[in-house]
């Protein structure tokens, strides 16, 4: 047997005459379930990619295996295209966990495993357009040479000097680094309790070990910061960290550099949102899941996986330590730790200041608001920025107004594609917009009302624009910033403002949940809660354990670095047991009451549970559709082993029914066994496939939902 000489070269092309090839089995994105095989001259390895003819198209897939036999018979089974050879092989464990995400997300292996590569490296165009230059690995490569492969992050925004570790931190750091293989730690800190230091201590262990640490953290705006510390704080021997930054406000080249690095070993560290739980590692020895109980974990669409707990998958797989770091573990969480499942360390007392915010409630039933401010807390936020001290205002609603109303007639903005609201927004130059925040719809904001013509239209309620037009009526002098999805919209923006309220050029600062977690904000005194009650009656089962962790993770912002911190919340329910708990600063107290409350009535995380959702453009179907789903399961209870454990519940529109002129409804599925839902899905996903076949009807099943 001759092997020709192309497959010498990086990129081989397969010759049918050469009588040397061998079957290669591919995942491929495309919405059908299995692999798909095809003929290939070596050397192709597994975990290889590949441009495959796939119908009339080509398209880019990753070898998952090499068998002995194709599938089909041999004489239909086409040739491999071209092996990519610019890029090691995807590491055996990066496949295992692929394959471990599609199936216990119920996804064909390609359409988990494709989108997580990054977008360059599965376009063919990228490889076999007129342009390709040799493909995006070598362009990037060679635009490498002239740029240093990592960012120095601007150190002087940070002080290099180590604190030194508190008791607590110690016995946390110390119990961490001996752990002699897989474990999983629950860093349980009261927020400024120092957990980015016990992070910090548990890295450079690890590094100096020769392995890499994967670094993750909900949200974007938490990345500027944090990789400035640990740029500063993970230099060793005068060379910087080999650190890379991956999140999806990263343009595609930016993203498959920092891909890369990981992949290639270089990238010692990688700091990233979600999506870094995909990056291959091939030396990775620690992951590091910060705000553990933080929703951003769970990706919204695709394949809807929860990277915290695709984080603990990877570690137990590769026997390796993962520490979940929150003030608020999720109530998931906190009963592993109770169970002593997973070990828990405790940072009871905040690293710098004596003790933690002193937190008030407002009884707001009785009270005159001036723009929804009580007096209690315009007065708050006159003395503090009078003392040269900072204050938030945290309202988790952005816009002027949530809705406009016409006073003669009761005429409200709504969506005309969605059943819900459109919000009033203040643009530039008085250029007004009625927005949805659902649809993204847009519209001018009309001079009279559509109904009667009156042109007494108001705003009703109040969002973080209308409240900062307000603190700067009645604080003429201070410098108020903003910070939401509105005013972040540009790339940097948010980092610039963070910035700024770090360097003390802003007295107030109004926000929503972008100000709440994470930062360490040295001269913020008060915190004021605005409109906190919205979420204390939500249907869903978790609005209460949410509530909390927002309002714990906003309160913390106060006082951190000083003693005195204040934080001020105004409701009409102060009895609430939310309310109570925070009073104290009372975790411990609101999870137990929490789990148990969760135990009586068999909710997660006593029952594992799964959502169908489906979508049509008229809800009778959408229904009909999950009808039928419902009813596959007693059609053919042969073949569903474990029907008897699970309980499938009616369908019932969404709360907010119509997006866009899409109506959609659910369906939930939910059992006492894990393993009993997981073989119940596998067998319903495949029958929900055939069933939405030529209906008119787009669903998705999500395991584990957090929001129902
Ligand atoms: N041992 C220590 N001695 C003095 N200061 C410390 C120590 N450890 C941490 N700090 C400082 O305490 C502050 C709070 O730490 P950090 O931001 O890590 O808190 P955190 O636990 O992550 O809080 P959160 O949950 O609110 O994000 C930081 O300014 C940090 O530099
Ligand atoms: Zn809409």
């Amino acid at each position: 047997m001759s092997v020709s000489s192309s497959s010498e070269s990086v990129v081989s092309y397969p010759d049918k005459k050469a009588g040397a090839t061998v079957w290669v089995r591919v995942a491929l994105d495309v919405p059908l379930q299995g692999l798909f095989d095809y003929r290939c001259l070596p050397p192709v390895n597994q975990g290889d990619r590949v441009i495959v003819p796939f119908g009339r198209r080509k398209l880019i897939g990753v070898v998952v295996d090499l068998p002995a036999f194709p599938e089909l018979d041999e004489t239909l089974v086409r040739d491999v295209d071209q092996v990519l050879g610019d890029l090691p092989a995807l590491p055996a464990d990066w496949l295992r966990l692929a394959a471990f995400a599609a199936s216990y997300y119920q996804r064909p292996l390609g359409e988990a495993m494709l989108p997580t590569l990054p977008v360059p490296l599965r376009r063919v165009g990228a490889y076999q357009g007129k342009r390709s230059a040799g493909g995006p690995v070598s362009r990037l490569d060679r635009r490498a040479g002239k740029t240093p492969a990592f960012s120095k992050a601007s150190a002087q925004e940070v002080a290099a000097q180590a604190p030194v570790l508190n008791t607590a931190q110690q016995t946390a750091v110390d119990g961490i680094a001996q752990l002699a293989g897989h474990g999983v730690v629950l860093l349980h800190g009261v927020t400024g309790s120092g957990k980015t230091e016990v992070y910090l201590h548990a890295a450079q262990a690890t590094l100096a070990r020769g392995k890499q640490v994967l670094f993750m953290v909900p949200e974007i705006n938490l990345t500027p910061q944090l990789e400035a510390v640990l740029q500063s704080r993970l230099a060793a021997g005068g060379e910087p960290c080999a650190l890379a930054v991956m999140h999806s406000g990263l343009a595609d080249g930016e993203r498959l550099a920092a891909w890369v690095a990981a992949h290639r070993g270089r990238a010692r560290v990688l700091l990233g949102t979600r999506m870094s739980v995909f990056a291959p590692m091939p030396e990775l020895g620690l992951i590091i899941v910060d705000e553990e109980h933080d929703t951003s974990y769970k990706q919204q669409e695709g394949l809807r996986y929860s990277a915290r707990d695709l984080a603990i998958w990877r570690a137990r797989d590769l026997g390796v330590p993962v520490v979940l770091g929150s003030a608020t573990p999720s109530l998931e969480t906190w009963r592993h730790a109770e169970s002593g499942h997973y070990q828990r360390y405790t940072l009871p007392d905040r690293a710098r200041a004596a003790q933690m915010p002193r937190v008030r409630l407002v009884d707001t039933r009785r009270l005159d608001l001036d723009q929804g401010f009580s007096p209690q807390l315009t007065e708050a936020i006159g003395k503090r920025i009078q003392a040269g001290e900072q204050a938030l205002v945290f309202l988790n609603r952005r816009g002027y107004a949530p809705v406009v109303n016409c006073a003669s007639c009761g005429w409200v903005s709504q969506c005309p594609r969605c059943t819900a609201y459109a919000v009033l927004h203040r643009g530039p130059g008085r250029r007004n917009t009625l927005q949805c925040h659902h649809c993204g719809y847009q519209a001018r904001v009309p001079t009279a009302c559509p109904d009667c013509g009156d042109q007494d239209l108001k705003p009703m309620g109040r969002g973080t624009q209308r409240v900062e037009e307000y603190l700067a009526e009645c604080f003429p002098e201070a410098r108020i910033a903003r910070i939401d999805a509105d005013s972040t919209r540009l790339k940097g923006s948010a980092q610039a403002l963070f910035s700024k309220v770090h360097a003390g050029e802003v007295d107030i600062l109004v926000g929503t949940q972008m100000v709440a977690k994470g930062h360490d904000f040295a001269r913020l005194g008060l915190v004021g809660v605005l409109n906190a009650d919205a979420m204390l009656f939500a249907q869903d089962f978790r609005a209460p354990e949410r509530l909390f962790a927002q309002l714990m993770q906003v309160a913390g912002r106060a006082g951190r670095h000083a003693a005195g911190g204040e934080v001020i919340i105004q409701t009409d329910y102060p009895d609430q047991a939310v309310y109570q708990a925070l009073l104290r600063h009372d975790y411990v107290g609101f999870a137990k009451y929490g789990l148990a409350e969760r135990k009586a009535v068999g909710l997660p995380p006593f029952a594992y549970q799964a959502l169908l959702t489906a979508e049509a453009p008229a809800l009778a179907d959408a229904l009909a559709f999950l009808a039928q789903a419902r009813a596959l399961p007693e059609q053919a209870s042969s073949s569903y082993p474990t029907v008897s454990a699970i309980t499938l519940y009616d369908p019932v529109p969404l709360r907010i029914v119509r997006v866009a002129h899409v109506e959609r409804a659910q369906l939930l599925v939910e059992s006492s066994s894990r393993p009993a839902l997981q073989s119940f899905l596998s067998i319903w996903s495949l029958a929900l496939h055939t069933l939405a076949r030529g209906a008119r009807i787009r669903y998705h099943l999500e395991i584990d939902p957090l929001e129902i």
